[in-house]
């Protein structure tokens, strides 16, 4: 595994010095690991993802990789339970969280969602909100009560652990659209992060965003990993290698449903992948 030290030495400039004081209240979550066994995934009759099968171990950063429309999205949708709103779309195989199955008859989808988090492609805080009530609008959809006190600690730990707090401490009060791009997607990672969340999972999250808003959120999740086990989608490259300790290498081809190629160490599968095909997406070759 590589550490957050080793990387933060190696892949990233000096990170930022977050320490965390604050806790939300109720019991802190512990560290949880995901696994998906032989996931299907079909919308009408098409089969789209064909037996995929990944661990995704607690405290670690996964990165799924792959050329466009090999299934990535749709499978990191199947982790929460989202692919399930889609009307044509169906499944088969079991998700585990720590060990139990999310999509079991007798547990809530709620569960799943609360457990699971998801930071989307485009950032989408209420803009129209307090930076504040963004934070906390998790809160209100679960039913998690809180009193004030507790509330003004939860927004302050919530924004510290998503690297905000000091840019927006003076303004809690202002809408969170009159944010900027990145500042956007942290309050977004901020508002995951106040439901307590075991798994955040993150579909391109840096895509709408400048290298400076990139890095900033790369620093985020490498600090978050510490207490959340962190799913990511990237097209890039260089950002896979920045954060993730292992990637998984999806690839659809020729009309053929998506399946993993290869996964394993991040750092190995850049340098000396088993496949000539992970090599060729890697490095730049296709995709
Ligand atoms: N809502 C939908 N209805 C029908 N087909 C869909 C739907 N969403 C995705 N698909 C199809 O499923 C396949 C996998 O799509 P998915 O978005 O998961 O791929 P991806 O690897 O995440 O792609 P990208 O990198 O471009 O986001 C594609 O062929 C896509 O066209």
């Amino acid at each position: 595994m590589t550490t957050l030290d080793d990387r933060a030495t190696t892949l990233l400039p000096a990170l930022p010095d977050v320490r965390d004081p604050f806790v939300p209240p109720g019991p802190a979550p512990t560290l949880a690991a995901l696994e998906a066994r032989e996931i299907s995934a079909w919308f009408g009759d098409r089969l789209v993802l064909d037996r995929v099968s990944l661990e995704m171990p607690a405290g670690r950063i996964t990165a799924l990789i792959g050329p466009s429309g090999c299934g990535k999205s749709t499978f990191l949708r199947i982790l929460n339970r989202m692919h399930e709103m889609i009307p044509s779309a169906k499944l088969a195989g079991e998700v585990l969280l720590d060990g139990e199955d999310v999509y079991a008859v007798d547990r809530k989808l709620t569960d799943a969602r609360r457990n699971i988090g998801m930071v989307f492609q485009k950032p989408n805080p209420f803009p129209a909100m307090s930076i504040a009530d963004n934070v906390l609008a998790g809160l209100r959809l679960t039913g998690t009560r809180a009193d004030r006190e507790q509330r003004e600690h939860l927004v302050e730990s919530c924004l510290t652990r998503a690297g905000l707090w000091n840019e927006v401490r003076d303004r809690l009060d202002a809408p969170g659209g009159g944010l900027s791009g990145g500042q956007q997607q942290r309050l977004c990672i901020a508002r995951s992060l106040a439901i307590k969340p075991k798994v955040l999972l993150m579909d391109e999250p840096c895509s709408a965003l400048d290298p400076t808003s990139t890095r900033v959120i790369e620093e985020t999740m490498i600090e978050l990993a510490r207490e959340v086990t962190i799913v990511i989608v990237t097209h890039n490259m260089q950002q896979a290698a920045r954060v993730s300790d292992q990637c998984a290498f999806f690839l659809a081809s020729h009309g053929t449903p998506g399946v993993i190629i290869e996964h394993g160490d991040t750092r190995a599968m850049f340098e000396s992948p088993q496949d000539e095909r992970t090599s060729n997406y890697v490095n730049g070759r296709f995709g």
